[in-house]
C-alpha cells in the first residue's frame, strides 16, 4: 500500500538536513516535518534569528515554516516515534582510524542513527538514506534495523535519495533540481510503494520526469561517481593550467574553447587553486576504497589521482607565492582574501585556504586574513597551532594595510568590486596579487602597479625573472 506521508522527521540537522527539510516544508504544508540533532546548540541556532549556517534564501523559508509545519528538536527519540517517513542526514566524514583509515567512509553516526530508529519504532517507517554512504549501506543498515527492533511486526522499507545540492545555491538547487534520484527494492510490492511514496512527496514542486528511480546500489553509487565526475573535471582543468603557465596558454580560454564543444559542456571548468568543500575528496576517497576492497586496484588509482592533482595544484600556488616574492616570505604579511570553500557560505570544510595557509606560515609568513562569512573561531579552529602567525579582520582594507602580497581564496563578488587603487596606496611595494579564482581584472591590476600572478594564465615577465625562468 502506498502511504499517504502527513508526518516526516529528519535526523541531522546539518547543511543538508536544514535546507532539505525547509524546502519540503515550504512545498508540503499537508506535512509536519520535525529535524532532529543530537547538537543542542545547533538546534537551539535553527530555532533562532542567528541560522546555524549561511545559505542565500534560507532564512526566509525558515521563518516562513516554522513553528507552522517546520520544527527543529533534540527530541530525537519522539520524533521518530511519530512519524511514517525518517530522513538521515547524518554525517559521515572519512575515518580517522582503523581499517581503511583516511579512506573509508565512518558510518558509527549511520548506524547509531538507525539504532535509535529500531529502539523506538512502534509502527512501520519508510527509512530514506539522504546522507552520501558507501554502496550497499542500505543492506547493512536493514540489518540493524530488524535485529534491534522490539516491537514485532514493525517493517522498515529502506530507500536511498542522496542528495545533489551545492552549498551557495542549496536553496535553488532544491527548488529546482536537475534531478531527484531515489533508489528502492523495486523487485517487490512493498519496495515499490516505499518508493512511491517518497515520489509523491517530491512530485508536490518537482516535475514526474525530474524524479528517477534505480535500484538502491545504484542510486548509493550514483552519487559518489557524481561528485567523482565533477572533481574530476576540476582537476583536469587545473592540470590545463599548470600546462598553460610553461607553454604561454591561457587556461580560460582553453575551458572556453573545450566548453563549446557540447559534449564536454561549459560548466565546472573553472581553474582555481583547487577544490575544497566537505565532500568531493572524502567521496573519491570512499569511492576509491570501495574500488580497491574489491581488487579493483587500477580503478582505484585512477580517483586516487583526482585527488592527488588536487593537492598538487594548492602546492603549486604556495610554492609560486613564494618564488615569486624572491624566494622569502619570511616575517612578511600575506593578507587571505576568502577563507570559505566557495563564494555564499560561511562553510570552510576542506577549503583550499587552509592548506595553503598552513604552506605559506611553514615559510615564515604572516597571514591576515579576511572573509566576509567565516567567523575568527572558525578560522581559529581550522588553523589550530598556525593562529600563532595569523590575525582575521572584520574590514578587507585593514588585512591589506602594509601586505606584500594578497591571495585570493575565494570568489566572493564584493572582491571584484573593491577599490584597488586605495588597496595599491595602503600595501607594501613591490604589491603583489596571487588571483587563485580568476576573478579580478589583471590588466587594470598591472595598470595600477600590481605584479600579477593569475593561475593558468600567461606568466609576467617580473615574475618569470624572480623566478628564474
Ligand atoms: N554539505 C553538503 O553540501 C552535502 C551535499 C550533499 C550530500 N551531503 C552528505 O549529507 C550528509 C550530511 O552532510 P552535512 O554537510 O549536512 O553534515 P553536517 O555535519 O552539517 O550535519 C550532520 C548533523 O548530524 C548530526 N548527527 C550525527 N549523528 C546523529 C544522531 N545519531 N542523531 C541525531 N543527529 C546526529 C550532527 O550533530 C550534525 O549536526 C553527509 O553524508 C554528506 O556527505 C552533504
Ligand atoms: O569549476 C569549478 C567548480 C567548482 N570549483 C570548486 O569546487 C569546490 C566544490 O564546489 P561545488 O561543487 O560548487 O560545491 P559543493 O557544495 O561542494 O557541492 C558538491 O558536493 C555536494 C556534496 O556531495 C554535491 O551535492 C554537489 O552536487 C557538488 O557540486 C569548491 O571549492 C569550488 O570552488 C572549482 O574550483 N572550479
Amino acid at each position: 500500500m502506498v502511504v499517504k506521508v502527513t508526518s516526516i522527521c529528519c535526523i541531522g540537522a546539518g547543511y543538508v538536513g536544514g535546507p532539505t527539510m525547509a524546502m519540503i516544508a515550504l512545498k508540503c504544508p499537508h506535512i509536519k516535518v520535525t529535524v532532529v540533532d543530537i547538537s543542542q546548540p545547533r538546534i537551539d541556532a535553527w530555532n533562532s534569528d542567528e541560522l546555524p549556517i549561511y545559505e542565500p534564501g534560507l532564512d526566509e523559508i525558515v521563518k516562513q515554516c516554522r513553528g507552522k509545519n517546520l520544527f527543529f528538536t533534540t527530541d530525537v527519540e519522539g520524533a521518530i516515534a511519530e512519524s511514517e517517513m525518517i530522513f538521515v542526514s547524518v554525517n559521515t566524514p572519512t575515518k580517522k582510524t582503523g581499517l581503511g583509515k583516511g579512506k573509508a567512509a565512518d558510518l558509527t553516526y549511520w548506524e547509531s542513527a538507525a539504532r535509535t530508529i529500531a529502539a523506538v519504532s512502534k509502527t512501520n517507517k519508510i527509512i530514506v538514506e539522504k546522507s552520501t554512504v558507501p554502496v550497499r549501506t542500505a543492506e547493512a543498515i536493514e540489518k540493524v534495523l530488524q535485529r534491534n527492533c522490539n516491537t514485532s511486526g514493525v517493517r522498515f522499507d529502506i530507500l536511498s535519495n542522496p542528495e545533489f545540492l551545492a552549498e551557495g545555491t542549496a536553496m535553488d538547487d532544491l527548488t529546482a533540481p536537475d534531478r531527484v534520484l531515489i533508489g528502492g527494492k523495486i523487485e517487490g510490492q512493498e519496495g515499490t510503494d516505499a518508493v512511491a511514496s517518497l515520489v509523491e512527496v517530491y512530485a508536490n514542486w518537482v516535475p514526474q520526469e525530474r524524479i528517477i528511480t534505480a535500484n538502491l546500489w545504484s542510486a548509493e553509487l550514483s552519487k559518489l561517481a557524481a561528485n567523482a565526475f565533477l572533481a574530476q573535471r576540476i582537476s583536469s582543468i587545473n592540470s590545463m593550467s599548470a600546462l598553460c603557465e610553461a607553454t604561454g596558454a591561457d587556461v580560460s580560454q582553453v575551458a572556453y574553447a573545450l566548453g563549446k564543444d557540447s559534449r564536454i559542456g561549459p560548466k565546472f571548468l573553472n581553474a582555481s587553486v583547487g577544490f575544497g568543500g566537505s565532500c568531493f575528496q572524502k567521496d573519491i576517497l570512499n569511492l576509491a576504497y570501495i574500488c580497491e576492497c574489491h581488487g579493483l586496484t587500477e580503478v582505484a588509482d585512477y580517483w586516487y589521482s583526482v585527488v592527488g592533482m588536487n593537492d598538487y595544484q594548492k602546492n603549486r600556488f604556495v610554492k609560486r607565492v613564494v618564488s615569486a616574492m624572491f624566494n622569502t616570505i619570511r616575517n612578511k604579511k600575506i593578507c587571505m582574501l576568502g577563507f570559505a570553500f566557495k563564494k555564499d557560505t560561511g562553510d570552510t570544510r576542506e577549503a583550499p585556504a587552509i592548506d595553503v595557509g598552513n604552506g605559506l606560515i611553514e615559510d615564515g609568513a604572516r597571514l591576515a586574513i579576511y572573509d566576509p562569512k567565516v567567523s575568527d573561531a572558525q578560522i581559529a579552529m581550522d588553523m589550530g597551532a598556525g593562529m600563532s602567525n595569523i590575525t582575521t579582520y572584520k574590514s578587507h582594507i585593514e588585512a591589506l594595510r602594509d601586505a606584500h602580497a594578497v591571495c585570493v581564496m575565494t570568489e566572493w563578488d564584493e572582491f571584484k568590486s573593491y577599490d584597488w587603487g586605495e588597496i595599491y596606496g595602503v600595501m607594501q611595494k613591490p604589491a603583489f596579487v596571487f588571483d587563485g579564482r580568476l576573478i579580478l581584472d589583471h590588466d587594470k591590476l598591472r595598470e595600477i602597479g600590481f605584479i600579477v600572478y593569475a593561475l593558468g594564465k600567461p606568466i609576467e615577465p617580473f615574475l618569470r625573472s624572480a623566478e628564474g625562468n
